[in-house]
């Protein structure tokens, strides 16, 4: 037979089997919804039973509606392509291999889950170590199509007479294809050191390095889903976190894990990781220099001190009559209460009864000293208790120690002087003018690096006391949530995470260490990064957040990997050149595919580069099916996007050079690289980031020659 008749042949087998997984699928939704029927049949009933025996039918039908729930749920996910591998072993098994594991009326496996020990081999199985599979094949469907087969012969000796042999490279075939605007789960294309980083054990540190396009993220994601498939009673029930640089990189991951089936986990970008504290929308990114004060440790004890300090509008001084004496307390003596309220180190917001307490004794000390002045005595206890219970005293108490909400002790920071005072010998000159400015700022929402002084606050504070009526928060006028997450929503336990998965680590700061660390005090970590990509200034005080957030746990274990699998080699070499002299060459990986299709690189007139960027964007978008990125500098974002706005077609993105973290495109047209250079002291950085965003092709304009190191 010729080859396109063996292949016709060899899809109408896979069709055939696949045909039998969907049938069997829809009767196992049948029964499942049967299942939930019988359910609340069974509470009907309960309503005319017995109390005790209505208490067991209805858990016994709680129970009942819930599996059949769940069962709903994991066969309705939108499964894009529910089988896509199969195994021919050497004792003529065949296993399928599928996004869930699917078993027909005989109990014999039609389908096995990916994550299964049985579906190891379809991911580790190599010609040097085969496991006993004499084919691996990967199915590639479109809904339940069987488009394509590909075909990886792992035992040449073994192969029976007769089993056909198909195609080459699926592996590249899947890196070749255009990308869409968010990224595929990679279940059928998983490569061996992919996938013992993602069935790693779950406890402790799991930390994944490795160059650009290594599938990183990729490898993060499915680790979460097969950790919660593998030990789902311990990680399950709290939660798995994912956190991600921002909300479009969160938006960009949001289809991987359900495409799995894998609905409950929570994606959250770093500035969205609040909810509801005085409208935190974390979606703005501060300036370079300025993102690195808010993110430096200093800033903790900068905000300890704004919130130790006097509040604005607070009374100036304290009046009360006490049997027929005015008793006075000054600014100064007010202010030594409230010290002496805070030597004790608790959270302002728990601390009232403290403050009532401690300015009662001062009252106290006032009365005695005007009664020894007259040559009387007084019954201090009497005074406390009689001024305590007086509706005049606990009025001033309140205005004098206000409930402190973490968007307004940030915004009090926007006065010069009294940020001077909660920054002596912490924050310079121009640091104290660049961050009071930030915080008079309201031009747009809090930012990223703002949110995690927010929940260092939030901590600091304590919570507010709780009411029936929610307080009026000033603060909440942008409120928009923004959290692009999947998941159940988690306002107030922030600590409860069972398993959290830090992507493009390198870039966190030391506070969003610290705002990250808390959510898992008692979690599992998978830590995913690439220090030569990073952006963050001082990657040594970084590094002791992290350890600090990891805590005391021990089992720690490291992965890098190698293998670039999104940029062309042409496109990489271009971008490794960048980075010469900041990273060794073991910490670049190796890119695998070749286009035949070098950079683009375009030197650019000033005054043509609007021009420029309109010819390359539709140049590309014409070259490509997929998505076309262009990328500027953060603060010419909204210029670049004016050029561009002629150009109606959704693939089309302008993007951000820091907002560019961990997305992809099919194309990139990158505009004046050296304002990428120039934005910040990690600004190769940043341009290599940038400059290895493209799948495909990458247009550069330049006016200034300088980004590129000349060889030497
Ligand atoms: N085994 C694989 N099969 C198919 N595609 C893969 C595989 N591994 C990675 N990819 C693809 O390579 C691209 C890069 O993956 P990913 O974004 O996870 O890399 P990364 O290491 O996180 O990159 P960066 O650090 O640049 O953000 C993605 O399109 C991903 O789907």
């Amino acid at each position: 037979m010729s080859e396109p008749r063996v292949r016709r042949a060899e899809i109408a087998v896979e069709q055939h089997h696949v045909d039998r997984v969907y049938t069997r699928l829809a009767e196992l939704r049948t029964q499942a919804e049967a299942m939930r029927a019988k359910g609340y049949e069974i509470g009907h009933g309960a309503q005319r039973e017995a109390v005790f025996e209505q208490a067991s039918m209805l858990f016994e039908r709680d129970m009942m509606v819930f599996h059949a729930n769940q069962t709903l749920q994991t066969l309705d996910a939108e499964y894009e392509g529910l089988v896509f591998g199969r195994l021919d072993h050497t004792d003529t098994e065949t296993v399928y291999v599928g996004r869930l594991g699917i078993r027909d009326a005989e109990f014999d496996n039609l389908v096995t889950d990916w994550r299964a020990p049985a579906a190891a081999a379809f991911y580790q199985a190599t010609a040097e170590e085969p496991m006993d599979v004499v084919r691996r094949r990967v199915i590639r469907c479109s809904g339940q199509n069987v488009l394509d087969v590909d075909d990886d012969v792992l035992i040449a000796d073994a192969v029976p007479e007769g089993m056909p042999i198909v195609g080459e490279g699926a592996l590249m075939a899947a890196l070749g294809r255009s990308r869409g605007e968010k990224m595929r789960d990679i279940v059928a294309t998983i490569q061996r050191e992919q996938d013992e980083v993602i069935r790693a054990p779950w406890r402790g540190v799991t930390e994944i390095t490795g160059g650009p396009g290594t599938g990183k993220t990729a490898v993060a994601l499915h680790r979460a889903a097969y950790l919660l498939y593998r030990h789902r009673r311990q990680l399950g029930g709290a939660g798995v976190l994912v956190v991600g640089p921002s909300g479009v990189f969160t938006s960009y991951i949001s289809r991987v894990l359900p495409s799995m089936g894998e609905t409950n986990v929570e994606l959250r970008a770093l500035g969205e990781l609040l909810d509801g504290v005085g409208g935190a929308d974390g979606s703005h990114q501060d300036a370079a220099p300025l993102a690195a004060v808010k993110g430096s440790l200093r800033m903790r004890k900068v905000l300890l001190r704004a919130l130790r300090d006097t509040p604005p509008d607070v009374p100036e001084e304290m009046r009360i009559v006490y049997r027929g004496e005015v008793l006075k307390l000054s600014a100064k003596e007010l202010e030594k209460v409230r010290r002496k309220v805070h030597t004790h180190g608790g959270p302002p917001n728990r601390s009232r009864i403290r403050a009532a307490e401690t300015l009662l004794d001062a009252l106290a000390d006032k009365a005695e000293e005007y009664a020894t002045a007259d040559g009387k005595t007084i019954d201090r206890a009497e005074l406390i208790t009689d001024l305590g219970e007086r509706i005049d005293f606990h009025r001033f108490l309140v205005v004098w120690w206000p409930v402190l909400y973490p968007g307004e002790v940030l915004r009090w920071l926007s006065d010069e002087r009294r940020l001077a005072r909660a920054g002596k010998q912490l924050l310079n000159r121009d640091e104290i003018s660049m961050l009071a400015a930030s915080m008079a700022d309201r031009s747009h929402g809090w930012s990223v690096a703002d949110v995690a002084m927010l929940d260092e606050l939030r901590v600091l504070a304590g919570p507010p006391p709780k009411r029936r009526h929610r307080p009026v928060d000033l603060e909440a006028e942008p409120t928009p949530r923004g959290s692009t997450g999947t998941g159940p929503q988690r306002p107030e336990h922030y600590d409860e995470y069972s398993h959290i998965v830090v992507d493009e680590s390198q870039d966190l700061s030391p506070m969003q260490w610290r705002m990250v660390g808390r959510r898992g005090k008692y979690a599992s970590w998978t830590v995913v990064g690439d220090p030569v990509q990073s952006s963050w200034p001082d990657p040594a005080e970084a590094a002791q957040a992290r350890d600090q957030a990891f805590g005391v746990r021990t089992a720690r274990r490291r992965y890098t990997l190698r293998t670039n699998y999104r940029n062309s080699a042409e496109i990489f070499d271009l971008a490794a050149k960048v980075v010469v002299g900041q990273a060794g060459s073991d910490e670049l990986p190796k890119a695998v595919r070749t286009t035949g299709l070098t950079p683009d690189v375009r030197p650019v007139d000033v005054a043509a580069l609007e021009h420029e960027t309109q010819a390359a964007a539709k140049e590309l978008l014409a070259a490509v099916e997929g998505t076309v990125g262009v990328i500027t500098a953060m603060d010419r974002v909204d210029e670049v996007s004016g050029w561009l706005s002629g150009q109606a077609d959704e693939r089309l993105k302008v993007v951000g050079s820091l907002d560019s973290k961990g997305l992809e495109y099919d194309a990139v047209v990158l505009v004046e690289p050296m304002d990428l250079v120039t934005e910040s002291t990690t600004g190769r950085r940043v341009l290599y980031v940038a400059l290895t965003r493209a799948t495909q092709q990458l247009t550069v304009l330049a006016s200034d020659p300088d980004w590129l190191p000349s060889p030497r």
